[in-house]
């Protein structure tokens, strides 16, 4: 029996928007670009163009520390990049339009240089290591005065004119303001709904499940600093025109990063949209408040962020955003898919016999300090076959696991896959245990809790493919297979512990595995629960995937296994047909208790 959810159709979207979404948002860009225009004053000029570049800054900012959830707190280092350089190629007579993309060149450079090390680690590496090198740089620009002008700071030589983006009138640089942040807005729409920021949010959420879903964790989030950088130079560049002046400490600044952080938090941290609705809401308040109070209230717009924000944190946690998503939601809910779950019966299906091996692990040894957990453990398992890993707390099982998936490394002994063209590989990362089509859950689950249920699935559905709406297919297709078809909507974290057990084997089931590792996908469930995921299983196992089933709900690893290996102490202490170990004495004694083979007579 299966459950199968209908769905009316979602309505249309565009990259994730529904139209109605692109109109008002549209309609609201061209109300912020023609207000100036109409109000036709300086000052209102000033807080527009000032509103796009925070509001383009902070966009830029938000691919990584918003989508790929590393907060860089000295930001400004691209942004100084971005305006020095710009200037110092302005004074050998080459355009700052050209200068730019220089800017960008040097900024990817600096941030990669930065980033590798730190997206190695965990930990608050990369935030430290910004604001770190976001003084250096400051004392770089002092020290290299012939280049920068030191502590005095650096004139736009005053030439007029697009090709030299300096100008008398007040139109153009509104224009170019505006054209930025059009372009980093694009930019962050387009990473978010593609592939790279799936997996950008899923190596947010939780990297060991997104390595698990074959993600290279290091790789998405150097693309996201990359780009994250090249835009915030290139506007830095612009801003230095604007200002017609720059110096070290206003360039390379601290307090400007966290500003540039805090409009995306605000206005919603991960969100396309949050970071300019941050800066709309926060640019014209902190500048009137300026301009009206001048040299009195130095330092006030610090106040004003400061009261915003929190104000934000305790009624909005998710940002402006989060409170407009709410009403579209609260909006919607008459046009809401109502999934209806149909159950239908499956016919049942042949069995494929067993083929030939197609894991081999051989002779793993694993020490953590003095505990020996892994000792001379081997074995095979074959095409088509579910062996169960079954034993005692503690045994080592899932050990065994993180070594036949590359979560581990064995300290001796090694497992060779057997690839879809026959050829036998050893594979030692996640990522290439992913590639070869091993895939594996987690026992404790690890959703990827801000997600929909779909956008979950798909992660694990852009290992084989990349286009969204062919993994959005699959996810759905997968969604229903495992009955999850009526929350695709939902967000994770709303599941209950069966769903998200569900949800962990979907999203590995949407990858396509050949080899597939369940842990503990039964633990904690009900009872009508295990029955379908014993089905499940089963189908899955049909349909030609291999599987190995960690599993202590021994109703489960009877109806399942072809085989069964015991582990106790880090060793196999039994192995056969599920009927044979359980009656082993050894097993008795050492897991299932004499409790067990009573209740099986
Ligand atoms: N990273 C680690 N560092 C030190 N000890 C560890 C580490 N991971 C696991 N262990 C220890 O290794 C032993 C085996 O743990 P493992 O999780 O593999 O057992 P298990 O058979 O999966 O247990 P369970 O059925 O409770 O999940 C345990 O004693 C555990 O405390």
């Amino acid at each position: 029996m299966t459950d199968i959810s209908l769905a009316p159709p979602a309505p249309a979207r565009l990259a994730g928007l529904t139209w109605r979404n692109v109109f008002a948002l549209a309609g609201f860009l061209a109300a912020l670009f023609v207000i100036p225009v109409v109000i036709d004053d300086d000052f209102i000029y000033h807080i527009f163009v000032t509103l796009f570049i925070f509001a383009a800054l902070s966009t830029a900012w938000n691919i990584v520390g918003g989508f790929a959830g590393q907060l860089s707190l000295g930001h400004a280092i691209f942004y100084g990049i971005g305006a020095y350089v710009g200037i110092i190629l302005m004074n050998m007579g080459i355009s700052p339009w050209l200068g730019m993309f220089a800017g960008a060149a040097v900024a990817v450079v600096v941030a990669v240089a930065i980033s590798y090390p730190c997206f190695r680690l965990r930990g608050p590496f990369f935030a430290l290591a910004t604001i770190a090198f976001l003084e250096v740089f400051r004392v770089l620009a002092l020290h290299f005065r012939e280049l920068t002008g030191g502590a005095t700071g650096l004139m736009i030589p005053l030439k007029f004119g697009w090709e030299w983006m300096v100008f008398r009138e007040r139109l153009p640089p509104l224009i170019i303001a505006f054209g930025m942040l059009l372009v980093c807005l694009a930019v962050a729409w387009w990473i978010r709904s593609h592939r790279i920021g799936f997996q950008l949010v899923a190596t947010r959420e939780r990297e060991s499940a997104a390595k698990a879903a074959g993600v290279d964790t290091v790789k998405v989030r150097l693309i996201a600093v990359s780009v994250s950088a090249a835009l915030t130079a290139m506007v830095g560049t612009f801003h230095a025109m604007y200002l017609t002046f720059i110096e070290p400490a206003a360039m390379f600044s601290l307090p400007f990063s966290i500003q540039i952080a805090m409009f995306a938090l605000i206005g919603g941290i991960g969100t396309v949209f949050g970071p300019l609705l941050g800066a709309v809401l926060l640019v014209p308040i902190s500048e009137v408040a300026r301009g009206w109070l001048g040299a009195h209230a130095l330092g006030l717009h610090g106040f004003v962020y400061g009261a915003v924000l929190i104000l934000v944190v305790l009624f909005m946690p998710n940002g402006l955003m989060g409170l407009l998503s709410r009403l579209n939601k609260s909006s919607e809910t008459s046009r809401q898919r109502q999934a209806q779950t149909i159950t239908a019966a499956q016919a049942p299906s042949e069995r494929p016999s067993l083929g030939d091996a197609i894991v081999k692990v051989e002779s793993l040894e694993k020490h953590f300090g003095g505990l020996h957990v892994t000792n001379n453990v081997g074995f095979t398992l074959r095409e088509g076959e579910i062996l169960g890993l079954i034993g005692p707390n503690g045994a080592g099982k899932t050990t065994v696991f993180n070594m036949i998936s590359g979560f581990l490394a064995p300290d001796s002994g090694s497992v060779s896959v057997r690839g879809a063209d026959g050829t036998w590989h050893k594979p030692t990362t996640p990522a290439d245990f992913a590639a070869i089509g091993v895939g594996r859950t987690f026992q404790i689950v690890q959703p990827f809790a801000a997600m929909t249920v779909e956008e979950n699935i798909m992660v694990g559905a852009f290992h084989r493919f990349s286009d969204v709406h062919e993994a959005r297919e699959v996810a759905r297709e997968t969604a229903h297979r495992m009955g999850l078809g009526p929350w695709l909507d939902a967000e994770a974290r709303g599941l209950t512990i069966g769903g998200l057990k569900r949800l962990e084997m979907a999203r590995v089931m949407a990858m396509k595995p050949r080899v597939l590792l369940l842990d503990e996908v039964m633990a904690g469930i009900n009872q009508t629960d295990v029955r379908r995921a014993i089905d499940l299983t089963l189908s899955i196992r049909d349909s030609g995937v291999s599987i190995i089933a960690i599993e202590h709900v021994m109703q489960a690893v009877m109806s399942l296994s072809d085989r069964v290996i015991v582990l106790s102490s880090g060793q196999i202490i039994a192995q056969g047909k599920p009927q044979e170990v359980v009656r082993d004495p050894t097993v008795i004694e050492a897991y299932l208790g004499k409790e067990f083979v009573h209740a099986q007579a």
